[in-house]
């Protein structure tokens, strides 16, 4: 099985279209309504060729995940793209409106730096952002 797309609920296209556009850099390929279903979709290219899935689960009763577990239980956590200068992009996306969780990149799984994006500002899905510092192993 190979990944194909990541479904978000939305409830206005054309704003979270203008949204990960600018997240992105680039727009939608296209446009689509399903009456059978009573949706409008949108689809943007994902650059998905190294596309993951990670798994992530709390090492203690503490932090992030577990509080989110908590309270939604398991499910869909984050989108994580992958960018070539993660320090460019966090002052780009800062100066863009997008709230960063945090003002310096830190180490993530995999041979990453990471910065999360807070989920208010990007449609009630929480974005991380990584930067490779190392090979896959
Ligand atoms: C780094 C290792 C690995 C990797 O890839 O390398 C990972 O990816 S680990 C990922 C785990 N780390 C994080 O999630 C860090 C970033 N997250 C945070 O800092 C917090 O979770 C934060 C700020 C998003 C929320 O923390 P807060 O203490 O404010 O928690 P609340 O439960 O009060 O949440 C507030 C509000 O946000 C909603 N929320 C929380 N998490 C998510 C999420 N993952 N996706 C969407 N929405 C989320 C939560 O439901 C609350 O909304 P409300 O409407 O008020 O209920
Ligand atoms: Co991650």
């Amino acid at each position: 099985m190979r990944l194909d797309h990541i479904g978000i609920a939305v409830a206005d296209l054309e704003a979270a279209d203008e949204l990960l556009a600018r997240l992105l850099g680039r727009a939608p390929y296209k446009r689509e309504t399903v009456s059978d279903q009573n949706v409008s979709t949108s689809f943007f290219t994902a650059e998905a060729e190294n596309a993951k899935i990670e798994f992530v689960a709390p090492l203690q009763a503490a932090g992030a995940v577990h509080k989110f577990l908590e309270k939604r239980g398991p499910g869909l956590h984050h989108l994580a793209f992958e960018v070539d200068d993660i320090r460019a992009e966090m002052t780009r996306l800062a100066a863009d409106g997008f709230e960063l969780l945090q003002s310096e990149p830190s180490p993530g799984a995999d041979n990453k730096l990471v910065c999360f994006l807070h989920p208010r500002s990007t449609n009630g899905v929480l974005v991380e952002i990584c930067q490779s510092i190392g090979s896959h192993d």
